[in-house]
């Protein structure tokens, strides 16, 4: 700062004198201490007007009417005016740092006043030798507060309060910044104190000439203590005076309150502070000492500002309340991090990383800096836990399309399953509305079944096993060497794999303990979520996972003793890469950060931007991911499978009755050929019983080349008299069809006669039976007659159920299934899934059944 106006205030700079020597700072704190004082009661002397002779009061007001006008033009607005006349609308910011500010009115005169200015935010510090327990300096500290806050643009002024004696009180009106991180909630004991003192000196930079730390925007810490706490020893008040000694320069500034301490000790004695400006609260008036390199007072032996100053008061309520609420909304909404703050620069290249080393992204922000996290040997696997609704999927979301913007597909595939109902990985894939997809997915399950989970990591296993055979055949041994591209497999609600003792738990806790064990050497890693990681069983795989993810409500994926994830609020996070663990209290953790991650669809036209772009930059010979989505019903007219055989390649002839739970999706099949056994009894109360034997048969009919075999069809009960006519007319068109009744039935049972017998309600055959039936079942088979029938009560089949192979269950309890097959199998009876059990081949699936399309999805 130079020129006219500052030279008026400071027209002789003085050396600043630093106290640095250890040994004998004490008497030198006491002497400077003793000064100080002598100072200010050197200035009352004077100001009282004790011995000196009165100056020319037309000369006085002439210098009083220089300095308003020079005082205005240092500090405008809220610096500088009257607070009790300040009016609401003048407008909050302005420049940066707001360097001036007034402290109360200089009265050199009765009837002449000029606002009394120090240098402050920018320049140094200000101690006021009494503390906030005095009215004058309580007053003075909370317009000092409102000034800076309300003058420096809108977040830009960190404040850290300390009240040792009020409790607080003084900041009480500035509760609003609290939560807006402005302000932090006034200290009041020691180990308060020390917090502050803690995180003010981090704010220092770590060295001189070191680029600022704080990228984004410039920002300024100021530390009020209106009172040291009672117990504040020789240790915190060596820190305090190195905080002003360092501080200015790393925007860290301090008004203190009670400084000097009285000087209970010779080791609390403390020396002026620094680079400060001294204000001494006399009766009823203050003097103002000069300010740090400085002086107000063009004679060298006057070192305060030559006049009495009046402490500005308590300024009024609603206006301290106006200025706080008004900066709350503003760094609310300044604060918001962003998903383009998680992604490349929009100007970088699109997929510019290289995957050999590992994956890295940003998964959001700690304070203005990016957190980067990785994927590689040293945090090959994340664990990610919150209650529902604390921004799992956000958060997901938002590493895969960070991931998605930096790699491309050929060094970076997803697998991602999803086992609770939601939409948690739905956007990457394509739908009607929006054809594209993410063209790094490979696979994507959406509200999964655990046979399908178990399925994907069979395949990341045998994957994995792959490129561990291929480490060996190329001779090398770090993956990086063998550029494969890394797999990233993302399981939310992991534990739903895990639940129940059953062997699809067992298998996949197995899986799960290689894949986390070998997967970091094959570039193959893993994201487990969920609302609680509460899982029974073997749980030892958990240690492979040194990075720890908690949101809101998800403390359990750190170590128990690791609280660091209680009160988050939503958009935050605890990023914790050693494996939870947590640390002392208020200690530093290099190892944990808190940060805020955007909800990925605040912007739903950037989102579907930046997936319209990376799918535009894909491959185009690249296949969509295969999908499967536990909700979706299956239909025999999209099967690959099916769809082959009309168009004449069917291999043999096969019931085909669903898709099996497996990464592929593939078609699940009852082959019908010579051996003892090969027909296929459907059974469920559903109608969906009679769609599957509709799609079992049809399938079949096109397995054949038309008019080669024979088919007749039969409904025994009226759930099942349309489809069978429906289905007559269909397969009409390829083979022959006969219609019978049961009687008609009865006369179609001659095992020699090849062809197959299709029926509907089969259990409400009359009761004397069908005599034929045993015999076609028998011999049927060896002559190429076969039955394929539905029942909607499996216990009316038992007598001739040895000679049936293939046993499809719709709604069947378990027991029922084990009675039937003679053993109990892996089966819980569930809506738009069945159990295909092969007798001969003893093999068994779990299937989504082919039904009817309903009528809005045909
Ligand atoms: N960073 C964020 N900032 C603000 N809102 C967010 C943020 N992240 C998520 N949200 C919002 O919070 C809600 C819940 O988020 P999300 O669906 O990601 O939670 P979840 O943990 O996956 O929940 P659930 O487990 O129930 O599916 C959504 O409405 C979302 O828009």
């Amino acid at each position: 700062m130079a020129g006219p106006l500052w030279d008026k205030f400071y027209p002789h700079t003085q050396e600043v004198r630093a106290v640095s020597d250890p040994a004998s700072r004490a008497r030198q704190a006491a002497a400077l201490h003793r000064q100080a004082a002598a100072v200010a009661d050197a200035a009352t002397a004077v100001l009282d007007g004790d011995g000196v002779a009165m100056p020319d009061p037309l000369e006085q007001h002439r210098l009083v009417e220089e300095l308003r006008i020079a005082a205005a033009a240092l500090a405008p607005g809220w610096l500088g005016a009257p607070l009790e006349a300040q009016s609401l609308n003048t407008p909050l910011g302005g420049v940066y740092p707001p360097q001036f500010v007034r402290l109360g009115a200089a009265q050199p005169l009765d009837d002449a006043q000029f606002p009394a200015l120090v240098p402050l935010l920018g320049t140094g510090h200000l101690t006021i030798d009494a503390t906030a327990t005095d009215a004058r300096v309580f007053g003075l500290l909370r317009s000092l507060l409102v000034r800076l806050l309300a003058a420096a643009p809108a977040g830009s002024l960190l404040v850290r309060a300390v009240d040792g004696v009020g409790g607080g009180e003084v900041f009480a009106p500035f509760a609003a910044l609290r939560d807006a991180g402005l302000m932090s909630p006034p200290a009041t004991d020691r180990q308060g104190l020390r917090d502050v003192l803690a995180e003010a000196e981090k704010w220092l930079r770590p060295g001189r000439g070191v680029a600022p730390r704080r990228s984004r925007r410039d920002r300024m810490m100021l530390v009020v203590v209106a009172s040291l706490p009672e117990l504040t020893e020789g240790e915190e008040l060596r820190r305090i005076a190195a905080l002003a000694q360092q501080g200015p320069d790393s925007g860290l500034h301090l008004i203190v309150a009670g400084w000097p301490p009285p000087p209970l000790t010779a080791e609390t004695t403390q020396a002026p502070l620094p680079r400060t400006t001294m204000v001494s609260v006399r009766n009823p008036y203050a003097v103002i000492g000069d300010p740090p390199g400085a002086t107000y007072g063009s004679i060298p032996s006057v070192s305060w500002l030559n006049a009495p100053v009046f402490l500005d008061e308590d300024p009024p309520a609603h206006l301290v309340e106006a200025v706080c609420r008004e900066l709350a909304a503003h760094s609310a909404a300044a604060s918001r991090v962003t998903l383009s703050d998680l992604l490349p620069e929009p100007g970088d290249q699109l997929w510019a990383g290289d995957a050999a080393e590992g994956l890295s992204t940003v998964v959001g922000h700690d304070g203005e800096t990016p957190l980067v996290l990785r994927f590689n040997d040293l945090t090959p696997h994340w664990m990610v836990g919150g209650r529902s609704g604390a921004g799992k999927t956000a958060f997901l979301v938002n590493v895969l399309y960070g991931l998605g913007a930096r790699y491309s597909p050929a060094e970076l595939s997803l697998y991602l399953l999803d086992f609770k109902e939601g939409v948690t990985f739905a956007e990457f894939v394509p739908t009607r509305r929006d054809r594209t997809w993410l063209p790094h997915a490979r696979a994507v399950g959406v509200e999964a079944d655990r046979e399908y989970g178990l399925a994907v990591l069979r395949e990341l296993d045998a994957e994995m096993t792959r490129r561990s055979a291929a480490l060996e055949e190329a001779g090398v041994s770090r993956f990086a060497e063998l550029r494969l591209g890394r797999i990233l497999c993302v399981i939310d609600e992991f534990p739903v794999l895990l639940a129940g003792a059953d062997p699809v738990a067992t298998e996949a806790a197995a899986l799960l303990d290689s894949l986390t064990r070998r997967g970091r050497s094959c570039g193959i890693h893993l994201i487990l979520a969920s609302q609680s990681v509460q899982v029974h069983g073997p749980r030892d795989f958990f240690g492979q996972f040194p990075v720890r993810i908690a949101l809101p409500g998800g403390g359990d994926v750190l170590e128990p003793a690791n609280d660091s994830a209680a009160g988050l609020p939503l958009g935050t996070a605890v990023v914790n890469t050693a494996g939870g663990l947590g640390g002392p209290r208020g200690a530093t953790r290099g190892h944990e950060r808190v940060v805020r991650f955007p909800d990925p669809h605040a912007d739903e036209e950037l989102l579907s931007d930046l997936r319209h772009k990376l799918w535009g930059a894909r491959d185009p010979e690249a296949q969509p991911p295969r999908v499967f989505a536990g909700y979706a019903s299956q239909h025999l007219a999209d099967d690959p499978t099916y769809r082959a055989a009309l168009a004449g390649r069917a291999l043999r002839p096969a019931a085909l009755v669903g898709r099996a739970l497996d990464v592929n999706l593939s078609t699940a099949a009852f082959p019908f050929d010579a051996s003892p056994g090969r027909h296929l009894a459907v059974f469920g109360t559903q109608a969906a019983g009679s769609e599957v034997l509709d799609a079992a048969a049809r399938s079949v009919a096109a397995c054949h080349q038309p008019r080669t075999t024979r088919f007749v069809i039969a409904s025994l009960v009226a759930e099942g008299d349309r489809l069978a006519e429906a289905l007559a007319a269909e397969i009409g068109h390829r083979q022959e069809v006969v219609r019978v009744d049961a009687a008609g039935l009865a006369a179609e049972l001659d095992p020699s006669r090849p062809g197959y017998r299709v029926v509907f309600g089969m259990d409400a055959t009359p009761h004397n039976g069908l005599p034929g039936l045993r015999g076609l079942l028998r011999d049927g088979p060896g002559q190429g007659a076969h039955l394929l029938s539905w029942w909607r009560d499996p216990r009316r089949l038992a007598e001739e159920a040895d000679e049936i192979a293939g046993l499809l269950f719709l709604n069947v309890p378990a027991a029922e299934v084990a009675a039937m097959v003679g053993r109990p199998l892996e089966w819980q009876p569930r809506p738009n899934r069945a159990l295909l059990h092969d007798r001969h081949a003893d093999r068994t699936v779990t299937l989504v059944p082919f039904l009817e399309p309903d009528g809005d999805e045909s």
